[in-house]
């Protein structure tokens, strides 16, 4: 059976947040940040909501295209696959480089973009998600 049903979100197809842990020169991207208030002034991973009917990878790359300007190749996963709003979304993470080394991102969406070092990593303000996220973060970076 197939239906309009099919397309709506149901308990068992939770949406798809991908986010971007883009590393050059041994150091990863985060941005901060804008809105809603209650969310400005945080940290996260550039990424966004996988549209119906686009790979986790194609969403990646579309996102950092919107948010930051650049065009980056995806790689693999990284850690695990993280609940959000009690299950209804869920934040998965994918490591990724710049596909031109020296392209500029801009925070076209975001207060501020970042590099930061894999010391760093844990003293950013991160969302309550990404914080499940930072060791394997700083795993992506050189010590
Ligand atoms: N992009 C991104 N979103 C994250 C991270 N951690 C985390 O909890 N989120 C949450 C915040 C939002 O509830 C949701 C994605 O929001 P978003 O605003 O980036 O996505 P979007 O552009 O597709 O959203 P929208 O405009 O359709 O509302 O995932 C992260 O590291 N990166």
């Amino acid at each position: 059976m197939s239906g309009p049903a099919d397309h709506q979100q149901t308990d068992a197809a939770p949406v798809i947040v991908v986010g971007a842990a883009i590393v050059r020169d041994a150091r990863l991207l985060a941005q901060q940040r804008a809105f809603p208030e209650q969310l400005a002034g945080r940290w996260e991973l550039p990424g966004g909501r996988v549209e119906p009917g686009e790979s986790d990878r194609d969403a990646v790359v579309r996102e950092c295209e919107e948010e930051l300007g650049v065009r980056v190749v995806v790689h693999d996963q990284v850690g695990p696959e993280v609940p959000l709003r009690h299950g209804r979304m869920v934040l998965r993470i994918y490591a990724a480089s710049l596909t031109e080394p020296e392209a500029v991102p801009v925070a076209r969406e975001h207060r501020a973009v970042r590099w930061v070092e894999a010391t760093e990593i844990p003293e950013l303000d991160w969302l309550d998600a990404d914080l499940a996220l930072v060791p394997h973060l700083c795993d992506l970076l050189p010590a």
